[in-house]
């Protein structure tokens, strides 16, 4: 194996960058050449890649976003672009390729390994929302900027005893809902579908009011409700003031925090020894806390349609 290729796709994600400097680390190792194709499958569409050292690599290791560039490509999906795609990376002898980025873009790393391209996912997506694996890359991080943020609000809700309807991130997962709730100590968690009750949201009201308490939160997964409707439908139900806040992207930025940094470098050296054994159609994985490796079609077939 002497050159892999590298991109980065979907939702950006901390520690996205350091994935890429773990590919670069272990390739390094065994003389193999790595090129970061920019912008995601664009960059792939384009064949537009820089090629990947230490040097271009190591400053970007602990900041957040991806300096590769991302998009979200519908032009990736058409059959005859992946096969000018294969055609090239075969012409160019790009040996393997490592695609990191959530389920879509592990769709798009299928499709060109049907195609002859040995190809590796990584799970970079603040979602969590992969089957299989423990922990995408960038969910602890999300977890510290909402929390973080949250915490600010908090000092003015409670001077005000203000009410607070908190929208975040995961279109198809409720888990940044779950665990941020749980560590903000949120009056109430609407992660699921089946977990908004309008008599039960007034109860909590209620209850917290009862002990007194100067603050109070409910963190909405946006794949449930947006904070907007949060707010409509309780304050009509209820009579209850609710402020709406969407987090929004913020969410997604800062720098990763220590373990999304380790988990790059760890799933990004382990894509590269999947690849020179010869391997494809595999994601890498955490499960029972060690880092390993599980097939596309196993992931994709937990995914719910
Ligand atoms: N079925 C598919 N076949 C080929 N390529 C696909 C397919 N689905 C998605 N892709 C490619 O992957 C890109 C990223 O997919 P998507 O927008 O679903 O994000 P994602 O990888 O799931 O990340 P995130 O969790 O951050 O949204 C798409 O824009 C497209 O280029
Ligand atoms: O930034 P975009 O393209 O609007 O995507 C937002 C979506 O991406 C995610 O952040 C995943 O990366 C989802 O949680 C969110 O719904």
């Amino acid at each position: 194996m002497k050159r892999i290729g590298v991109l980065t796709s979907g939702g950006d994600a901390p520690g996205m960058n350091a994935a890429i400097n773990g590919i670069v680390d272990e390739a390094r190792k065994h003389n193999i050449e790595v090129r970061g194709y920019l912008e995601g499958y664009a960059g792939l569409i384009a064949n537009d890649y820089i090629e990947l050292t230490p040097e271009v690599v190591k400053p970007h290791h602990h900041v957040g976003g991806t300096f590769l560039g991302t998009s979200r490509s519908e032009e990736f999906k058409k059959a005859e672009v992946q096969a000018g795609v294969a055609k090239q990376l075969k012409q160019d002898n790009v040996d393997g390729l490592v695609v990191i980025g959530g389920d879509g873009s592990y769709h798009g790393a299928y499709s060109l390994s049907k195609l002859g391209i040995q190809t590796i996912g990584i799970p970079g997506t603040i979602d969590n929302d992969i089957p299989l694996t423990e922990l995408t890359l960038g969910f602890k991080t999300a977890i510290r900027n909402v929390v973080e943020t949250v915490d600010i609000i908090m000092q003015s809700a409670s001077s005000h005893k203000h009410l607070y309807g908190i929208e975040v991130m995961g279109r198809r997962a409720g888990d940044l809902a779950r665990w941020t709730g749980r560590a903000l100590d949120a009056d109430g968690i609407i992660a699921e579908p089946g977990d908004f009750d309008v008599n039960l949201v007034k109860e909590t009201i209620e209850k917290s009011q009862a002990m007194n308490k100067r603050y109070q939160l409910f963190i909405i997964a946006e794949g449930v409700m947006s904070a907007q409707e949060f707010k409509e439908v309780v304050e009509r139900e209820t009579g209850y003031p609710i402020h709406p806040l969407l987090l929004g992207h913020i969410q997604r930025g800062g720098n990763p925090v220590a373990e999304d940094r380790i988990l790059g470098l760890d799933f990004g050296e382990h894509a590269v020894a999947l690849l020179r054994e010869g391997k494809t159609e595999r994601c890498t994985a955490v499960i029972d806390n060690k880092v390993t490796d599980v097939s596309f079609e196993e992931t994709f077939a937990l995914i719910e349609k």
